[in-house]
């Protein structure tokens, strides 16, 4: 059997079997699957000793291993459901015992997670998979009763994975328990094939995202035992009888898992696309600024920075807000552990409303970085397209992005009520009682100051939004209709609610540990946290000067702030995307490379292209010609 020594990216990233000979944007949709299959699986061996050697926690892959994955894969890893939310949702949901016993086989299998159907991936209610309960054979019958119940969209599905965890509705003795989760193999291990009773395949080309094999799965008649149900929070006994869990959406814990990550994982794309962008604008020179002077370096241009330095002040953002989401997690999920769910619907509200701004604001971050390098930013050699199609696939996947914005306006309005009934309130929305009680400052010019703004701003939406809900009920609408007209107000007001919160960790844990840094790191971190903060301070102008004191006079200040703090930032521009520290082979692109070469890289990449391989391509004699000669005059 090989045998990796622990992996260094250096070691990983120089065994020549990850190298690709053909740029991917080369290769057909079944050759592009093929060829991430093998530089996976050399992968996926590599995390399986290193699992063994390290101790690792089965079946977790090492956290920068999906750092050296992004550049080996540089599309999407097909394993990478198996890492994300199988096994997670195994050791999530599933007893120690049933843990034990699915994950007896450690890297020996290959999971997804399959959920969304092709008629429902929003409305978990309304799943049409069943897994019904046969008392005398001790199973449950999964089936796909309708075309619209056949799972469509799990990461894998389509050819890699050999087991899923499935989400079914639970019917008991003809009644029906809502949505549950079911360990499933679906191919043989050794053959690959398909069980009998399975139709599986996968979905198509996509906009992106094109190596991770979303597939389809339909079940007929297809039986599994009856422990394979995930029996952590609710159980089936063999007599039939169903103990339901504390909490139902406890099922649906494995989303709020992957929602906070992301977080986490959009810092990193940003991370990404600031470092090609903003080295290639420093590389780049294009017009003059003083008319009698060389053509300048297109970092220069303040506009430019305008649209470069808030992708680098929004990754160390979403960073330090990642790192705090990620701490509340792991707290309620201890809470949980000892039997209290109070936590449970703050944490569901947060990592609503963060995994929506964040997939969004890294979505079109890194077009604005792609756009702000001119036509080569367009080209694939880039790398910023493929980071464009990958990041904005995270606005849908995992919770789509308008669905879990009402989720978060559902838990400010609840919030709201019992401000009103002089409740207390959790901390991360105590500033509504503030408000309720009329408790709140003069607006400042300061970052304190703007955050109490933001905050000032949510609790006017959100104020308005229960006034709007209460005005259509006075009208004779239900509560639920009246909701949906009021719907576009929820949503800003979820909206306005994320950005206030990662205005203020990202002010506040930055001022928190910038005693502990030397003093020219707690500048540089502090002027990006300023930014970002002032940044969005003058985007959100309008909403300040509704719901706050800001004057027209302090909002010029602020814009004369703005320009200062891009001023003090250009100097460490470069310095600050090297300091992400993504190397060339993750990086992947010509136009972001460490040595500046980019010209000479993108020729290289240029000729790589197979229609390079000849001077006089065939279809000009098979094609053109004819009809070239035919109308010669
Ligand atoms: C380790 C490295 C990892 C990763 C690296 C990179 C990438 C990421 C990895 C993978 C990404 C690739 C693929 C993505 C995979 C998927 O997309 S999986 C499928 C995702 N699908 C969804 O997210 C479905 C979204 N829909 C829902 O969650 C629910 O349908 C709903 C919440 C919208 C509605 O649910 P309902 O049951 O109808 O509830 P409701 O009637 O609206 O009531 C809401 C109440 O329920 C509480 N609640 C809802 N959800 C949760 C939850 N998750 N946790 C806790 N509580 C929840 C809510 O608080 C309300 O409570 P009330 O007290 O107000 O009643
Ligand atoms: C790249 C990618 C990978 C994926 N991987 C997986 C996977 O591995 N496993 C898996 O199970 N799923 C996966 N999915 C599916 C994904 O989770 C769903 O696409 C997502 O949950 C949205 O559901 P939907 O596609 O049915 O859209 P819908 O819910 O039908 O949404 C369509 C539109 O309707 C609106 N809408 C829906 N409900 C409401 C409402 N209550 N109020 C207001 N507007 C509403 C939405 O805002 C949206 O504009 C993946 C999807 C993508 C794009």
């Amino acid at each position: 059997m090989k045998c990796y020594p622990v992996p260094r990216e250096n070691l990983v990233l120089s065994i020549d079997n990850l190298k690709d000979d053909i740029p991917e944007e080369y290769l057909s949709h079944k050759e592009c699957y093929e060829n991430v299959i093998r530089k996976g699986s050399v992968l996926y061996d590599i995390f399986s000793e290193l699992s063994k050697d390290r101790k690792h926690k089965a079946h977790q892959a090492p956290s920068n291993a999906y750092r050296i994955s992004d550049g080996i894969m540089q599309n999407v890893n097909p394993f990478l459901l198996h890492f994300a939310l199988f096994v997670p949702a195994i050791t999530n949901q599933a007893t120690p015992e049933q843990q034990a016993e699915f994950l007896k086989h450690g890297f020996g299998i290959i999971g997804t997670y399959a959920q969304t159907e092709l008629g429902h991936g929003t409305f978990l209610r309304g799943l049409e998979t069943t897994a019904t309960l046969d008392l005398e054979t001790d199973e449950f019958v999964l089936n796909s009763p309708t075309l619209t119940s056949y799972k469509w969209w799990p990461g894998g599905l389509g050819h890699t994975a050999n087991h899923c965890v499935v989400m079914a509705q639970l019917y008991v003795k003809g009644k029906c328990h809502g949505p549950h989760l079911f360990f499933v193999q679906i191919r043989d291990i050794e053959t690959h094939e398909p069980l009998p009773g399975l139709k599986l395949g996968e979905i198509g080309a996509k906009m992106g995202f094109n190596t991770a094999d979303n597939g389809f799965l339909g079940f007929h008649n297809f039986r599994i035992p009856r422990n394979n149900m995930l029996m952590k929070n609710s159980q089936v006994l063999k007599d039939g009888t169903y103990v339901e869990s504390k909490n139902e959406k406890l099922t649906y814990g494995s989303m709020v898992f992957v929602r906070v990550y992301l977080l986490s994982d959009m810092a990193y794309m940003l991370a990404r696309a600031a470092t090609i962008s903003v080295r290639y604008s420093a590389v780049r020179h294009q017009s003059h600024i003083k008319p009698d002077e060389p053509e300048v370096q297109i970092l220069d241009f303040v506009i430019q920075q305008h649209k470069l330095f808030i992708s680098i002040a929004t990754s160390h953002a979403f960073k330090i807000c990642g790192l705090w989401l990620w701490q509340t997690y792991s707290k309620v999920m201890e809470d949980i552990g000892k039997g209290s769910m109070d936590r449970l619907p703050e944490l569901h509200a947060l990592s609503c409303c963060l995994k929506t701004t964040s997939t969004r604001d890294a979505g079109w971050l890194i077009e604005q970085c792609r756009l702000a390098c001119g036509g080569h930013g367009y080209l694939m050699s880039s790398n910023l397209p493929s980071l464009y199609t990958t990041a904005t696939a995270a606005i849908t996947y995992e919770g789509e992005s308008t669905v879990l914005l009402l989720q978060t306006a559902r838990y400010l309005i609840k919030s709201w009520k019992r401000a009103m009934e002089g409740e207390s309130l959790p901390a991360t929305v105590s500033f509504l009682s503030e408000y309720f009680n009329k408790r709140y400052n003069k607006w400042e010019n300061t970052p304190k100051g703007i955050v109490d703004g933001l905050k000032l701003v949510v609790a006017g939406v959100t104020k308005m939004c229960a006034e709007s809900i209460q005005k259509h009920v006075s009208r004779g609408q239900q509560y639920e209709e009246a909701w949906n007209s009021s719907s576009v107000q929820l949503i800003k007001a979820s909206e306005a609610y994320s950005r206030a919160l990662l205005c203020e960790v990202f002010w506040f844990e930055v001022d928190k540990v910038s005693s502990t840094l030397s003093n020219n790191l707690a500048v540089v971190l502090k002027q990006l946290a300023e930014l970002y903060i002032t940044y969005w301070a003058l985007e959100k102008r309008g909403d300040l000067l509704v719901y706050t004191t800001i004057s027209k006079d302090d909002l010029d200040k602020l814009q004369e702030r703005y320009e200062e703090l891009l001023a003090l930032i250009r100097p460490n521009a470069v310095g600050l995307v090297d300091s992400f520290d993504i190397r060339d082979e993750i990086l992947c692109s010509t136009l972001g490379a460490y040595d500046g070469r980019v010209y000479e890289r993108m020729m290289e990449h240029a000729l790589k292209s197979p229609l390079n391989a000849e001077t006089v391509n065939q279809s000009f004699h098979k094609y053109m010609k004819p009809v070239i000669l035919k109308h010669k005059i």
